[in-house]
């Protein structure tokens, strides 16, 4: 109740437009749906994927930096990585354990073998769907432990898509089902107030001086 009143309180500093946007945004916001990068090596494609999370409404994303430094290019993901959680690993293990907990079921994304084709792909279970590496996909470890496979169906001589054009394609096919369905797939009261308090704090340049006021007026 107190950062719902916080949050009031902080919203007089922002613009109605602003406001009313970040409600927009946040009743379309899902984390039914996550994403994952694994070891993703240009860091153009980590945000290129970020972007594609904000576009298609994913609130989350996990990030594997087991072999790759921990950087992400803010130029290309223009912006879209403060709007969304991104949240890092050291280990796979770790990621998998975390989502697993989490409710998610493992999808890793393969442009080989056996695999779900993507319009064929239940998609009534949280999932955590696993973006490989440039040059040689997700690692034995995610192919072994995901509950699913899904591919795009390819009909040229290439052998596979570049990680962020799939990450869109995927997207926007499980996300548009997603809505059109009745599955409980819109963020909680919790979860938005949360989101939405962060939101405008980003957005106000002496925020935490104007939340340590408004606690100390209280
Ligand atoms: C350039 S591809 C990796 C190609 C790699 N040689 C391999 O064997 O997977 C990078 C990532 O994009 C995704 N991807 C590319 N093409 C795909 C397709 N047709 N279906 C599903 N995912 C695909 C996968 O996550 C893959 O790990």
């Amino acid at each position: 109740m107190e950062k719902q009143h916080l949050l009031e309180h902080l919203k007089k500093f922002l613009t109605p437009r602003r406001n009313n946007l970040f409600e927009e945004v946040l009743s379309k916001r899902t984390n039914f749906f996550t994403v994952v990068t694994q070891d993703v090596h240009q860091l153009h494609n980590t945000s290129a994927v970020i972007r594609s999370c904000d576009v298609f409404g994913i609130q989350n994303i996990h990030v594997i930096e087991e072999h790759q430094p921990r950087r992400i290019d803010k130029e290309i993901a223009m912006g879209a990585q403060k709007w969304i959680d991104v949240n890092r690993y050291n280990s796979t293990k770790e990621c998998i354990a975390t989502l697993r907990q989490k409710g998610y079921q493992i999808v890793a994304t393969t442009p080989h073998g056996e695999a779900w084709d993507l319009e064929e792909f239940e998609i009534s279970k949280p999932s955590a769907v696993f973006f490989g590496t440039e040059k040689d996909g997700l690692s034995e470890e995610v192919l072994k432990e995901a509950d699913v496979r899904l591919k795009i169906p390819m009909q040229g001589f290439t052998e596979s898509l570049n990680i962020s054009v799939s990450a869109s394609i995927i997207l926007q096919s499980l996300t548009s089902r997603l809505r059109r369905s009745e599955l409980p797939w819109q963020l909680t009261p919790e979860e938005k107030l949360e989101i939405e308090f962060n939101w405008t704090k980003k957005c106000i340049k002496n925020s935490e001086q104007l939340v340590e006021d408004y606690k100390a007026s209280q």
